[in-house]
């Protein structure tokens, strides 16, 4: 880990660009639980943003990057920082990539970061609270998304997901459309009880008005937070993290794993049909990501969150491949590929 005051390395020069209005660039964070809707309020922001150009820095679980072909363009660019965890790369990874933002942030009106769904935004804005950023960030908001139809308490037994809560300025309560107006409401009320500080606003799929989550000035909960304390490192018990598969997780025992599964050989929608209805792990929480099935060109786009799951055809971004990223608890790696692998449609051998 580096120290919050030890200087970005001589090895990465470090020339950040001076922005027009000789203010600090605003950072929002978006946190919120596995699919709880970060991406589509993102897509919402940044088709609504009106001529403001918005750097967008994405935190994914798992080693292949879905989230960077699924945000809407960009103005500032997407910048995906790989495989699950910013809070174990918060030290390397994320204040290089901010370092790699300030060096255009003349072009830029707003950076936003989405921070992975198992992940604790304090070490995020933590980073960006660091001394080498502070004339240059300025942590705007966080705001959290809750799903009004998946949320339970059992299932945020994890800290970080019970962080995303308790640090926001703003909580989203999402997917309103999918609960009854007595199940957001009693999302609402253990929402209020473990931060009670948060403006709640309820939506559908991200639908806000933008003047009430950027630009709030916000940072309230994390000034409450870090009660005067100069802004540092975060410690060991703020890191959570995610992926057995990665090194730096082995000393979370967090409970969630990545499982990543890719094909170039097509699908039978029929087998893929047969291990969602009997062959998916109970553990499995989250999947997401492209398919291609037999018998057709078109590509689909593929949601899991609970019990829930959608299959949308979608526009083709490259080769016609499949690529999912599968996400739970207590999941069996090789007997989740095992399965996946059991609906590839293999070519005969010559052909
Ligand atoms: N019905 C409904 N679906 C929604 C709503 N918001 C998002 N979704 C769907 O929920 C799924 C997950 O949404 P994402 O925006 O990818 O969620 P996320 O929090 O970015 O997911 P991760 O980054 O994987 O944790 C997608 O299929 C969305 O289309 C909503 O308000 N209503």
């Amino acid at each position: 880990m580096r120290a919050d005051d030890e200087p970005i390395p001589a090895s990465r020069t470090f020339a950040p660009k001076a922005r027009a209005d000789g203010e600090r660039l605003p950072v929002t964070i978006v946190t919120g639980f596995l699919g709880s809707g970060k991406t589509t309020l993102i897509n919402h922001i940044l088709t609504n943003r009106q001529g403001v150009r918005a750097a967008v820095l994405v935190n994914e679980v798992g080693d292949i990057g879905i989230d960077g072909d699924l945000i809407v363009a960009a103005d500032g660019g997407v910048v995906e920082l790989a495989n699950g965890c910013i809070c174990c790369s918060v030290n390397d990874d994320l204040v290089d990539t901010l370092v790699g933002i300030l060096e255009r942030a003349d072009v830029l009106d707003h950076l936003i970061i989405e921070t992975s769904g198992v992940s604790d935004p304090l070490p995020v804005a933590l980073t960006v609270l660091r001394s080498e950023f502070r004339a240059l960030l300025r942590l705007d908001t966080i705001v959290a998304l809750a799903d009004a139809d998946q949320f339970s308490l059992a299932r945020y037994d994890h800290e970080a997901a019970l962080n995303q809560l308790r640090y926001a300025d703003v909580v989203l309560i999402n997917k309103c459309d999918l609960a009854s107006p007595g199940q957001a409401d009693a999302v609402a009320d253990q929402i209020a009880e473990l931060n009670p500080e948060a403006r709640q606003i309820r939506a559908c799929h991200g639908g806000v008005p933008l003047p009430l989550i950027l630009d709030l000035k916000a940072g309230l909960r994390l000034d409450a937070v870090l009660q005067g304390e100069q802004p540092r490192e975060p410690r060991d018990d703020e890191v959570h993290g995610l992926d057995a598969d990665h090194p730096h997780h082995a000393h979370h025992a967090d409970p969630f794993s990545s499982v990543s599964f890719e094909s170039v050989e097509p699908l039978s929608l029929e087998r893929f049909q047969d291990f969602l209805s009997s062959g998916r792990p109970p553990g499995l929480f989250r999947a997401k990501g492209f398919l291609h099935f037999t018998g057709t060109d078109r590509h689909y786009l593929f949601h899991l969150v609970g019990a829930r799951f959608t299959l949308d055809v979608c526009e083709p971004s490259g080769a016609p491949t499949s690529r999912l990223v599968l996400i739970g608890r207590d999941l069996d790696a090789d007997a989740l590929r095992r399965r996946l692998g059991e609906c590839i449609v293999r070519a005969p051998p010559g052909h």
